[in-house]
């Protein structure tokens, strides 16, 4: 499933967030890529370490533990620190799967996340594009709107052809590993709270919590 979260960040949080960036120090995104990575990835981002980047860190930290969509969406576990990456004219990331492990295999990548960061009429190209065999997703959202979409998908972005595109990117860990099951419990968790909100003495509403909870046991991984 692909999830859009039209409101990830507050408007005053993507200015400033913004502001950052564009005052900010930016490094050749090759110097965390290695072996195919690195042929591919022509891309800038920001420096590690700079007192820019823990402002940013902090911004996106906050609205991802405000989002009530992610949460209710993903079941997110844990959120890696992001990379903030720019691309000018003539940069893109070529085709690639995201490694499915970070923090020396202490955290798994099960969803990947853009927050955009650049009005779409400031640039072109740039589309982060998802190949699902014959058939390409392109997205390209507003400033502050954010993109998660599932680790296990090839995925590039496209050359920018005029302007620059900022982006904040980050991966999340699910309490529930396998999509299959994660997805049979949104359903059930919509379900379950769209009859609570219409008929709280509905009696089915009980079997379908206990159907719903024993599930979430079954399946949880803390
Ligand atoms: O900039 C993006 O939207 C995605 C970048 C990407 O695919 C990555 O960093 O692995
Ligand atoms: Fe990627």
């Amino acid at each position: 499933m692909i999830i859009r979260i039209p409101d990830m960040l507050q408007r005053h949080e993507a200015e400033v967030l913004r502001g950052l960036l564009l005052n900010g120090a930016f490094e050749d995104g090759r110097t965390t890529a290695s072996g195919q990575a690195a042929l591919i990835k022509n891309n800038l981002q920001l420096a590690r370490g700079s007192e820019a980047r823990k402002q940013a860190d902090q911004i996106v930290r906050d609205a991802v533990a405000r989002s009530q969509k992610l949460r209710d969406k993903t079941l997110v576990k844990m959120v890696a620190p992001p990379t903030y990456n720019r691309y000018d004219i003539g940069m893109e990331y070529g085709d690639h799967v995201d490694a499915p492990s970070l923090n020396d295999g202490r955290f798994r990548a099960d969803l990947s996340m853009t927050i955009f960061l650049t009005d779409p009429a400031d640039y072109d190209g740039g589309d982060l594009v998802m190949n699902h065999g014959d058939v390409e997703t392109r997205i390209k959202y507003g400033v502050g709107e954010a993109v998660v979409y599932p680790t296990t998908v090839r995925h590039h972005v496209a050359p920018v052809t005029r302007g620059s595109r900022l982006a904040a990117v980050t991966w999340l860990q699910s309490y529930i590993g396998d999509p299959l099951q994660r997805q049979i419990l949104v359903d059930l968790s919509d379900a379950k709270n769209q009859l609570e909100a219409r008929q709280p003495d509905a009696p089915e509403l009980t079997t379908l919590k206990n159907a719903l909870f024993n599930l979430l046991r079954a399946w949880w991984q803390p």
